[in-house]
């Protein structure tokens, strides 16, 4: 059984190590949405120490990530420093004792898969609830213990991709901008959605349109549009079947609803893409959090 703390919104610090004057560091705390002990990462830069309160980036991973795959592999921390913004980076799911996997133990369902929606159905509707982890809970808790601002952009990778458009697609007041390398851009029409989606969320697909980024843009309000950028190799293997950019950007044209899609020649689905481009989203996300 786990120990359930008295206080929620408390953090303990498990980790830290000085990056580039600023400071990474990794948290863990009591999830009351979750129902579980969770960790996260946070790159606080060196503006920090001097009493500025910062913008914050909000980092959602992708199948089998911890908070520890962005930080470790992107290389964002040394230009996060010089732009003065802080990164966050969840777990992609919940975790511990008591939290169910997939029966069969892959790696698309269960720990590490999230999917970032609430969970409806049985067993998963205890612990699996990412969308208000990382709409409410986390950000609460930033903003709670960090010297942050209230502006927040958010970005991600592939099932953290999907998490990101669609999170901010629903949330549009809550975030400056949002960008997505490799994102599950249509879940309720692949094969992860389809695994992930039903059962999370059961049979009934209706019920899946709510987190699925081409069924919320197609109902979005055009009249202020959140900037959106993504990048997507053309050497990803999983880009025809699981990823399919080309339905977020059909539904953008037809909505007119300004998206950047960048197709990048003979990039996979590794973070070696994600390092080699998230310069340019760090410097997308630093222009419209300072606007
Ligand atoms: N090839 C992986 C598929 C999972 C995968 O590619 N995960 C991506 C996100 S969808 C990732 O970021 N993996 C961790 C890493 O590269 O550090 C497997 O079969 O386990």
């Amino acid at each position: 059984m786990t120990n359930k703390p008295v206080q929620s919104l408390t953090v303990k610090k498990v980790s830290e190590q000085k990056c580039f004057d600023g400071w990474h560091r990794q948290y863990s705390h009591w999830s009351e949405t979750l129902n579980c002990e969770m960790r996260f990462a946070v790159y606080l830069p060196p503006h920090v120490d001097d009493g500025e309160d910062v913008p914050v980036l909000y980092w959602l991973s992708g199948l089998t990530c911890t908070d520890e795959n962005f930080m470790q592999k992107a290389g964002a921390m040394r230009l996060a420093s010089d732009l003065g913004m802080a990164i966050v980076a969840p777990d992609t799911s919940p975790r511990g004792e008591g939290v169910p996997d997939d029966p069969e133990g892959q790696y698309d369902l269960g720990l590490g898969a999230g999917f970032y929606v609430n969970a409806t159905q049985e067993p998963w509707s205890q612990h699996y609830r990412m969308y208000d982890y990382v709409v409410e809970e986390l950000p609460a808790l930033v903003e709670k213990h960090f010297p942050v601002c209230e502006k927040r952009s958010i970005s991600g990778h592939s099932m953290g991709g999907h998490g990101a458009i669609m999170i901010a697609l629903r949330n549009p007041e809550s975030f400056c901008s949002v960008s997505a390398f490799s994102p599950i851009c249509h879940p309720t029409d692949c094969p992860w959605g389809h695994k992930a989606f039903g059962a999370y969320l059961g049979d009934d697909q209706s019920a899946w349109k709510a987190y699925d980024s081409v069924e919320l843009l197609k109902r979005s309000n055009v009249s202020n549009p959140l900037p959106i950028l993504v990048d997507q190799g053309d050497a990803d293997g999983f880009l025809a079947e699981q990823l399919k950019p080309e339905s977020l950007l059909q539904a953008s044209a037809e909505k007119g609803y300004p998206l950047s899609l960048r197709m990048q020649s003979g990039y996979d689905h590794s973070y070696f893409f994600i390092a080699s481009f998230i310069e340019d989203h760090l410097h997308f996300h630093a222009e419209h959090l300072r606007g």
